[in-house]
């Protein structure tokens, strides 16, 4: 068998003196999409925020390749795309100028794919309107046209459909399911159902929590 791209050994973390988990531990393989699920309050986030390095308040292991992720961080983190819970858009920018910053500190995209982006995403003809002038779920949708421009292997998104209307939620999943089947992985949260993205697994954070 391969080696599995992510590996997470013996996971405990605790948060206000409250378990949210302890000995959690999974692998994910090149072409999985797994779902974190929960109560509100259960972790979700916290994982996520684990995993896309963002938080070092825990304990145990999480492997990348093989290699601990604290010894290889950089190659980790230029293989990974973190999507938040923020929609991370500045509402000064408009959405063209919000993905060219994003451009800038990734590698370089034309404003074709640019453009491509945000037209994959539904905000044709709002290219150049400032984006404090977009509804919530446009500002979500500037954030994700990120995941049509990016060529990184693991996607962690937390909760990537809120504000989103039914049709971009299907659009969405057949991206993902394309990132998947061309290899990519991707851990996410979602409170909607996952209908169209292809098998899925699942980790439910309820069942671990402690006392
Ligand atoms: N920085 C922090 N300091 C202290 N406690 C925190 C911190 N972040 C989260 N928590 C607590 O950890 C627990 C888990 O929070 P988390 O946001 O991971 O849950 P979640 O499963 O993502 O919830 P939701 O479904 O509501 O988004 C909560 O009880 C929360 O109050």
């Amino acid at each position: 068998m391969s080696q599995p791209l992510l590996k997470v050994v013996d996971l405990f973390c605790e948060r206000d003196e409250r378990t949210l988990f302890d000995g959690l531990a999974f692998t994910l393989a090149a072409g999985e999409l797994m779902q974190i699920e929960g109560a509100n309050g259960s972790g979700k986030t916290t994982l996520l925020r684990i995993l896309s390095g963002l938080s070092n308040d825990f304990e145990g292991e999480i492997y990348w390749r093989g290699e601990l992720i604290a010894k290889m961080r950089d190659e980790f983190l230029s293989s990974m795309l973190y999507f938040g819970h923020q929609p991370g858009v500045k509402g000064m920018l408009t959405p063209v100028e919000n993905l060219q910053w994003y451009s800038a500190i990734h590698p370089a995209l034309s404003e074709e794919k640019i453009l491509a982006a945000l037209d994959a995403v539904g905000l044709k003809g709002y290219e150049d309107v400032p984006c404090h002038s977009l509804s919530a779920g446009q500002n979500r949708r500037v954030s994700l046209a990120r995941l049509y421009m990016n060529t990184a292997k693991l996607w962690i998104l937390d909760e990537p459909f809120t504000a989103i209307d039914k049709r971009g939620v299907a659009a969405k999943e057949k991206w993902l399911a394309g990132h998947v089947a061309a290899g990519g992985s991707v851990i996410l949260t979602t409170h909607h159902d996952l209908t169209s993205c292809g098998p899925v697994t699942k980790i439910n954070l309820d069942q671990l929590m402690g006392t």
